[in-house]
């Protein structure tokens, strides 16, 4: 390994590396922002969450593995559920979701979002309560409809007009009476990556307040005897740290909650606004909590109902990023590390792990940034910018694009990666026939497996022609 000294090595890669990244006194410390409450290196450099030193989970149960903090789950639950206590928060399940989770966020009062039959399937084998279950969805199939009826769902969003008819008829069919939102576009170019911003008025969501399919949509339902209209429902796209989108996508969905008041004589009991609330995964992002947003969206929820002279409706927001991101890691075992010459002076250091895009496919999709930390030990080495990737078979396969790590990184040692509790498991995939790691909740000192690891033999067990 080539010796570098701390604080030259941006330069030496020059426009290769963000202007934000600076060599870091110690590579060895925690950015605890990053990470899980309980998250700490001991006296041997080692990580621990939740009690748990990292090297004896992978020593038990193997790596790559997710590493899921309970505490650090349920307190931020609590958070959204204190800070927004004159709101309905809706755990959003597409973050992540298993059984252990639907039981934790029933236990901590907050109610779920599910986006598929999929999902639906998770929540009721936990035994979550259906009333307390939101189903969103731009392509619920008629099974999924169905099922969600029949279940007794607490509200479907609606997306389409073809869904309200699809809903009516199978209202209808079983003598229900569905409980419908109907969820909005709202014209707002959120501040986020392209593909994770929804309120635009180019894209499959919703119905478009501007183009008038929106009030159409909730005169239609109004009329079904089979639909009960709970109220709007607004998304605007996740990972947004900037409070003006949600204002003027508020502003826009009360308009018009106020005008289905003025005009149909109907005062809608509710009024979601989605979630999005953005996390740092590194040091350049700089996260609003819950009693804070709480304040800012009670205030512009009342000034414009009253603005509009209209009751304030029980409002819900659904966040899952925001509580599940930061509480799991993902530990990974380093396999080989290689030294790639970029042009004369400058090189990058590419650590290899035993995982990739199959684990966390968000870097390689939306380009995110994420940190990482050596997990097994100290190291007196100093920092080099290294890029730490996976086994897959893509160039674009890379997991932390950039981190300062200490030099001696090698073979053996173990990388841990924060804030990947959201839209890494749950989007995780068998690329290259990897098998999916477990989920490991980690409390007090103690492991539990609340998703295990796949093996060969699940994924061979979908293919036909296996013995
Ligand atoms: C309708 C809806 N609600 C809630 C969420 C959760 O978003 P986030 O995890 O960013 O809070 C999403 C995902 O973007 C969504 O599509
Ligand atoms: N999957 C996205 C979030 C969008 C979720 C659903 N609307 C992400 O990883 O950031």
């Amino acid at each position: 390994m080539r010796a570098h000294e701390a604080g030259t090595l941006h330069a030496d890669l020059g426009h290769n590396s963000p202007p934000w990244l600076r060599a870091p006194r110690d590579p060895n410390d925690l950015v605890t922002s990053l990470w899980s409450t309980t998250a700490k290196k001991n006296g041997e450099g080692a990580l621990e969450v939740g009690g748990v030193d990292l090297r004896e989970l992978v020593a038990e149960h193997g790596s790559p593995a997710y590493v899921l903090d309970e505490d650090d789950f349920r307190s931020r639950a609590r958070a959204f559920k204190l800070g927004f206590k004159d709101f309905d928060v809706y755990y959003a399940g597409k973050a992540f979701l298993c059984t252990t989770v639907v039981r934790w966020v029933m236990e901590e009062g907050l109610n779920l979002d599910i986006c598929s039959g999929g999902e639906l399937a998770v929540a009721l084998r936990a035994g979550a309560d259906p009333k307390r279950l939101g189903f969103h969805g731009n392509n619920k199939s008629e099974q999924e409809l169905a099922r969600a009826l029949e279940a007794g769902v607490g509200r479907i969003i609606v997306d389409s007009e073809h869904e309200i008819s699809r809903l009516i008829e199978l209202a209808k069919e079983r003598g229900l009476v569905a409980p419908v939102m109907v969820r909005v576009t709202a014209g707002v170019e959120a501040h986020t990556h392209a593909y994770i911003a929804t309120a635009h008025e180019d894209q499959k969501f919703g119905f478009s307040i501007t183009s008038g399919a929106a009030y159409e949509a909730v005169a239609r339902i109004n009329e079904a005897p089979e639909l009960e209209l709970l109220g709007l429902h607004s998304h605007i796209g996740s990972q947004i740290f900037d409070s003006s989108g949600f204002e003027v996508a508020a502003k826009r969905v009360i308009a018009l909650h106020a005008r289905v008041s003025d005009e149909l004589g109907v005062d809608m009991p509710e009024l979601d606004l989605g979630g999005g609330f953005g996390i740092a995964y590194t040091t350049q992002d700089d996260p609003s909590d819950p009693a804070q947003l709480a304040t800012e969206m009670g205030k512009i929820v009342e000034h414009e109902c009253r603005g509009h002279g209209v009751d304030v409706p029980k409002v819900s927001i659904e966040p899952g990023r925001a509580i599940v991101g930061p509480a799991m890691c993902t530990v990974y075992s380093v396999g080989t590390v290689k030294e790639v010459s970029l042009d004369a002076d400058a090189y990058r250091t590419y650590v290899s792990v035993d995982g990739g895009m199959s684990d966390n496919i968000r870097t390689a999709l939306y380009d995110a940034d994420y940190s990482c930390t050596l997990a097994n030990r100290y190291s007196e080495a100093e920092p080099t910018l290294a890029r730490v990737v996976g086994k897959h078979c893509e160039s674009g396969d890379i997991v932390v694009k950039d981190e300062f790590m200490p030099a001696d990184v090698k073979p053996g040692d173990l990388v841990a990666v924060p804030g990947t509790g959201a839209y890494c498991r749950s989007m995780a995939s068998n690329y290259n026939h990897v098998p999916r790691p477990p989920v490991i909740a980690v409390k007090d000192g103690q492991t539990r497996v609340v998703v295990r690891r796949e093996t060969e033999d699940d994924m061979l067990a979908l293919d036909m022609g296996a013995e």
